[in-house]
Order: C-alpha cells, then structure tokens, then sequence
C-alpha cells in the first residue's frame, strides 16, 4: 500500500474556491449584459471604443470585442479580475497597441491607428500604471516633459496644475524620485494634466500606495474630474472606485461582462458574488 504525501485534500463535499468561481464566472458570462447593441453612434459620445479587438501577439487577441463608451463630464471605471485586459484597453485607446477590430472615435472623429502624441495633441492625457515620472528630473521638469508639445503655456498650466495638486508647486524643485509613492502618482496626473486635456486615462492610479494615498488619489480625481476633465480609470480598488465613478464596466476575459452605474454594479448579487467578494478572490 503507498502512502501519498503533500497537506490536507478537500474531502468529497468540497469543491476549491476557484473552481466554484470558474463554473459561476462562466454561467454568469453566458448571461452577461451585451451593451454592444445599445451603443449609440461616434457623435453621441465623447469617446467611443466599439467591438474592439486587440493584443500584443500575432494571433493572439487580448481584448475579444469589447465595448467602452464616455460622456461629457463623466467618471468611468474599468475594472474585472486579474489579466481581463483593463490595461489593455486603456492602452489601445492611447494607440500604444494597434486595433485589430472595431473602432475608436474622440468627438465623432476616428482616432483608430493614432499614435499617442497624435492623442495628446487632440486632448487626451494618459497616465500609465508604473514609471510614470522620470525619477532624477525634478517636478517642475517633469511638469514640462508633460508640456512640452506646447512649452509657453507651462506658466499657465503650472498654476493651474499646483492648484489642484499643491504638493507639486510646494515642492517643485524636489526630485520626482525622493517622493513617496503616492506623492510620485501626483506629479504623473499633474504632468498628463499639463496639455489641458479633455480626456483622462489613468492605469491603476492606486495601485501599490498605502489606504490614506488611495483615498487622495480618489479624492483627486473628483476634483480633477470637477474642472471639466473627463476620467476612463483602471482600478483594482474597484468597490472604492464604484462608489466615486458615474459608471463601470466590468471586463472579463476581453469581453464586457457588466456595464452600469457605480451603485448597479455595487448592489448586483452576480458582481458581488464575482467581481467585488470572496469568491473573486478565489
Ligand atoms: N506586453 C505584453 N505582451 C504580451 N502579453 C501581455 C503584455 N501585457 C499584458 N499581456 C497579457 O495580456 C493579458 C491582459 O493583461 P492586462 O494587463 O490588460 O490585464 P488587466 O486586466 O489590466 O489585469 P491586471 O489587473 O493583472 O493588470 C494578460 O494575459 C497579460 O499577460
């Protein structure tokens, strides 16, 4: 008789979390809201990412059709689980990842196949999720590199920007790479704020920075959002996200799995159950 090794085996009843949320995740996309035919023309939105198919490998597609639109004035939040293509998407609208499907339109206008300064330059701003600012230049510099497709507003801007971040014009001759990580995510927001976009695209703002940060980073985006900015962020804090954005998609697999309101999604027993609880987690 051999004796296998190795820890404590779930007994006959139970079934691994992740196994659980595999078989609900793929019930629950079966169902999953299509917005794809509800989606209205390029001229109705601000932005519109519609049917989009992209990846990074030949041959291989990360997102598989999917759908994000924003409105004038709105907060919109992209978040799912681990891998969905939340970066992905965030990035394809910058035209840092070629469409291989669908379209992207900016005030009814086709921006598909743009590259990223073409975007900067018809006010879109882009704030990645990590090395988003040169750590041995300091804030002011980085301010300028954020400017500098039109250097002689920076006075301008630079007040402007110092108001809504006081940090940067406080310490505007600290080294970007002697701050704190939250602090760092300032001077990046501050920097994508420079062109005076009209458009924000934030990859996880949050990520990584202590709960105190979180919640600036939050509170910021309101304000920055207050002044007429119209925010699309990626978040892995998505209940707190949910509770700040006008509306959420949820991505799962490179699709849409759930598109509503901040408090739709917060309130649905399936996102919950998926998405925000334990089971997500899984
Ligand atoms: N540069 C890259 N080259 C090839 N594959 C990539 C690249 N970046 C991401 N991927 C793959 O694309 C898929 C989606 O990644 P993406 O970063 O968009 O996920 P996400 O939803 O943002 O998840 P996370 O919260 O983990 O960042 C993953 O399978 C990832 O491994």
């Amino acid at each position: 008789m051999s004796e296998e090794s190795g820890g404590p085996r779930p007994g006959p009843e139970e079934v691994p979390e992740a196994e659980v949320f595999q078989e609900h995740r793929e019930e629950f996309l079966e169902h999953a809201v299509a917005e794809t035919a509800e989606v209205g023309g390029p001229e109705d939105y601000l932005l519109l990412a519609k049917d989009i198919v992209a990846g990074y490998v030949p041959g291989v597609n990360i997102l598989n059709g999917c759908t994000l639109t924003l409105t004038e004035g709105e907060v919109v939040a992209i978040i799912g689980p681990n891998g969905a293509g939340k970066s992905t998407l965030i990035k394809t609208i910058f035209g840092l990842i070629p469409v291989r499907g669908g379209g992207l339109t900016l005030r009814g206008s086709s921006i598909s196949g743009l590259a990223a300064h073409s975007l900067v330059e018809r006010g879109v701003g882009y704030v990645p999720q990590t090395r988003n600012v040169f750590p041995s230049l300091t804030i002011e510099e980085n301010l300028q590199m954020g400017a500098f497709l039109r250097p002689r507003t920076f006075a301008e801007r630079f007040a402007v920007v110092s108001e809504l971040f006081p940090l940067l014009g406080k310490r505007r001759r600290a080294k970007a790479g002697s701050l704190s990580g939250g602090e760092r995510q300032m001077v990046a927001m501050g920097r994508a704020l420079m062109m005076d976009p009209s458009v924000l695209l934030l990859d996880e703002p949050t990520a990584g920075l202590s709960p105190i940060y979180q919640e600036e980073v939050f509170q910021r985006v309101k304000e920055v959002n207050s002044t007429g900015v119209s925010v699309v962020m990626v978040e892995q804090n998505a209940r707190r996200c949910l509770q700040i954005c006008d509306r959420g998609y949820v991505l799962d697999q490179g699709r849409n799995a759930y598109t509503g309101t901040g408090a739709d999604l917060l309130n649905d027993p399936n996102v919950i159950e998926l998405y925000l609880g334990t089971l997500a987690k899984g």
